[in-house]
C-alpha cells in the first residue's frame, strides 16, 4: 500500500485535498482525522504538519508527500521534488521599513526574523553576509514594529501582509515556491504505484490547464487552422458531410482559448466550441 503524507493545516491543505479528490482518491471527512485508508486505490494518507512532511518522507516511513518547495528546502531533509503542483505559489523575500536597506549587502550586522531559518542561513552564507537570524513561528511582519528584528524574511504572495505592516521588499526573491510532490532522495523512480499516483495528479493538472476545442473549417484553411491548434500530439481531423469541410478537434491551453477562437474565426472556421476536460492520462 502506498503511504502518502498530506498537509493537515494551512495554505496547502485545502488545495491538496481538492487535487487528490479530483484524482479519484478518498479524502478525510473531518479535519481531526490524522490518517485514512483508501482500500480501493491501495493508498494510505497521513495528515501531517506541512513543515514535518519532508522529514517523514526522508525517513523512508512514508513513500511520498505533498509539501511546499520552500518547506522542503528549509527542512534540509534528504528528500527531493518530483512533481510541481501549481498551487500555493509564492515567493520568499527579505523585507524591511522603507529607506532602511538599499541592497542585499546592507543586511550585514542586522537581525533577520523568519520562520524559515534554513533558507535564510543558507542564502546569507552563499552571499557571504554576516547577519543574525531569529526564529519566529508566524506573523513575522510584526517583528520589526515590536523591535525583535530590523529585517524579516517571509513568504510573499499578494504583498498585502507587507503593505499592511508598512514594509517593502529588499532585493530579488530568495526563491519561488509552490506545492510539490516529494520522495526520499534516490528512492526507486520506477515504483509502479508511485508512477500511477503521479500520472493521476498529472491528469488533474492537464485537465485544469487545457480545454478541448472543436470547430469546422474549409479544407483550404486546414493548414492555417492546425497551426493555431496543433494539439498535444496532432489534432483529429474528420470529414464533414458537406464536401470541402472538415471537423477538427484538439486540446488547447485554457488561458489562450478565447484568442485562438478569435483567430480561427478570422480564417473562416465556424461552430467553434470548447469543452472542459474532467480527467485525462496523456
Ligand atoms: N499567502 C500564501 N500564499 C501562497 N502560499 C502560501 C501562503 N502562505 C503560505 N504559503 C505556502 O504554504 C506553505 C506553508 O504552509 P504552512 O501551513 O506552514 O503555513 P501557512 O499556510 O502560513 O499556515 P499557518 O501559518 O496558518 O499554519 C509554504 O509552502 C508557503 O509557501
Ligand atoms: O503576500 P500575502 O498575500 O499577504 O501572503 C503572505 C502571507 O501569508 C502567510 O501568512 P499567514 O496568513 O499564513 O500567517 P503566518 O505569517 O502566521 O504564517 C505568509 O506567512 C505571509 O505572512
Ligand atoms: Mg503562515
Amino acid at each position: 500500500m502506498l503511504r502518502i503524507a498530506v498537509p493537515n493545516k494551512g495554505s496547502l491543505s485545502g488545495p491538496a485535498a481538492e487535487m487528490l479528490h479530483e484524482a479519484g482518491y478518498q479524502q478525510r471527512r473531518e479535519s481531526k482525522e490524522l490518517r485514512i485508508v483508501d482500500p480501493g486505490n491501495d493508498v494510505e494518507f497521513f495528515y501531517l504538519r506541512p513543515r514535518d512532511i519532508a522529514l517523514y518522507v526522508a525517513s523512508g516511513q512514508l513513500d511520498i508527500g505533498i509539501t511546499g518547495r520552500d518547506l522542503l528546502i528549509d527542512s534540509g531533509a534528504d528528500a527531493e521534488e518530483i512533481l510541481p503542483l501549481g498551487f500555493a505559489r509564492s515567493t520568499f523575500r527579505y523585507a524591511t521599513r522603507p529607506g532602511t536597506i538599499g541592497e542585499l549587502a546592507d543586511l550585514k550586522g542586522k537581525t533577520i526574523a523568519t520562520s524559515y531559518e534554513g533558507i535564510v542561513a543558507k542564502h546569507l552564507a552563499d552571499h557571504g553576509i554576516d547577519a543574525s537570524v531569529v526564529h519566529l513561528d508566524g506573523a513575522v511582519e510584526t517583528a520589526i514594529q515590536l523591535g525583535v528584528a530590523q529585517v524579516i524574511a517571509d513568504v510573499v504572495e499578494t504583498g498585502t501582509s507587507l503593505r499592511n505592516a508598512g514594509l517593502e521588499v529588499v532585493g530579488e526573491p530568495i526563491m519561488k515556491s509552490e506545492a510539490v510532490v516529494i520522495r526520499r532522495t534516490g528512492a526507486d523512480g520506477e515504483d509502479p504505484k508511485v508512477q500511477q499516483f503521479l500520472r493521476r495528479l498529472q491528469g488533474v493538472l492537464v485537465a485544469r490547464t487545457y480545454v478541448m476545442m472543436d470547430y469546422d473549417c474549409r479544407v483550404e484553411q486546414l493548414e492555417k487552422a492546425v497551426a493555431l491548434t496543433p494539439g498535444l500530439e496532432s489534432p483529429t481531423v474528420s470529414p464533414l458531410h458537406n464536401e470541402g469541410w472538415v471537423a477538427v478537434r484538439a486540446m488547447v491551453p485554457s488561458k489562450e482559448a478565447q484568442r485562438i477562437m478569435d483567430d480561427l474565426y478570422d480564417i473562416g472556421a465556424r461552430a467553434i466550441l470548447t469543452t472542459a476536460i474532467h480527467a485525462c492520462r496523456l
